[in-house]
């Protein structure tokens, strides 16, 4: 069974599906959180669930959710591209309010300036959440993904919306840690790292994967919620765990900032980006190998 953040006909959904097995259960939650909490709790075997979107950036539900409580490990990602539906009930009269996630309504706010002026904006749970409630008769238009139609007898008002015509959001399959994706040579790493307040450790992070010539591909702050001033650094590189660049790399970053936790190392969706040689460290390591065991010099 795989979690999802529901209900049915969200983005999330469809990301899901491309994850499952054909015969395997997809089953919604209408939180990140709580879908989450099903693959911890093994009630699933594993979570779908958005992550960033180009546009609108990080999902904090989704960053907040796997920095704490149980660890999850991501398995694999998957990047949609994003164009919206705005449904109604048939037989509509004005549209008074319109309703989305937030994330949905800020790709669609030079849409609605233009073609529903007047209209209240109203935030949900999700994408779907809206079209249910406009079918319930609590909105009048919803902001929605394509195939939210397939699930609620709603009609399409607009199709083909978008502020960003190239808009994208990436999602990732999770579970408890476990055996890691095999290597497959375009791999991406994410770890979490509660960064000490001291001088220059941003920095020192930085330059642990500079000097290894890792590609950074995210980083991102966010609030421990602790204390004021303390913050968590989300860092997605290129590479996987078991390669020994990544994995020198990533035991320095444990070794400046204890508090750091393994995301997952796992396929690219988008493969590209510079191709990272590994010889040389391959060849350094077995180098090392043979000098601690006084085969070499
Ligand atoms: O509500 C949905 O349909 C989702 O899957 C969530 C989500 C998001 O969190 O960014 C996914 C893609 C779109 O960018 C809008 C909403």
């Amino acid at each position: 069974m795989l979690a999802y953040f529901g209900p049915q006909g969200t983005f999330t959904e469809q990301a899901a599906r491309g994850f499952a097995s054909p015969q395997e259960e997809l089953v919604p939650f209408d939180t990140v959180p709580a879908a989450l909490a099903a693959a911890r709790s093994g009630a699933t075997r594993w979570a779908c669930v958005p992550l960033e979107n180009s546009v609108e950036g990080a999902v904090p539900a989704t960053m907040d959710a796997l920095a704490e409580g149980e660890p999850l490990v991501a398995v694999a990602e998957a990047v949609l591209p994003v164009r919206f539906s705005v449904l109604t009930r048939p037989g509509h009269g004005r549209v008074r309010t319109v309703a989305s996630h937030p994330h949905a309504l800020a790709q669609v706010r030079h849409w609605l300036a233009e073609h529903l002026p007047s209209a209240e904006v109203v935030s949900t749970a999700s994408t779907a959440a809206a079209a249910r409630a406009v079918l319930n008769g609590d909105f009048d238009a919803a902001v929605s993904a394509p195939v939210a139609v397939r699930h609620y007898p709603l009609e399409v008002l607009a199709a083909d919306v978008a502020d960003v015509r190239d808009a994208k959001t990436r999602f990732l399959a999770v579970r408890p840690p476990g055996a890691l994706p095999e290597p497959t040579g375009h791999d991406r790493t994410s770890v979490v790292c509660t960064a000490p307040d001291r001088v220059g450790v941003l920095a020192d992070l930085l330059a642990e994967l500079a000097l290894r010539g890792i590609n950074l591909t995210r980083i991102e702050s966010r609030p421990t919620k602790g204390r004021l001033g303390e913050y968590r650094f989300y860092i997605d590189l290129d590479g996987h765990v078991s390669e020994p660049r990544v994995g020198d790399a990533l035991a320095a970053l444990h070794r400046h900032c204890p508090e750091t936790r393994f995301l997952g190392s796992y396929p690219k969706a988008e493969p590209g980006g510079p191709v990272a040689g590994n010889e040389e460290f391959v060849a350094a390591a077995e180098w090392l190998s043979d000098v601690r065991r006084g085969r070499g010099a």
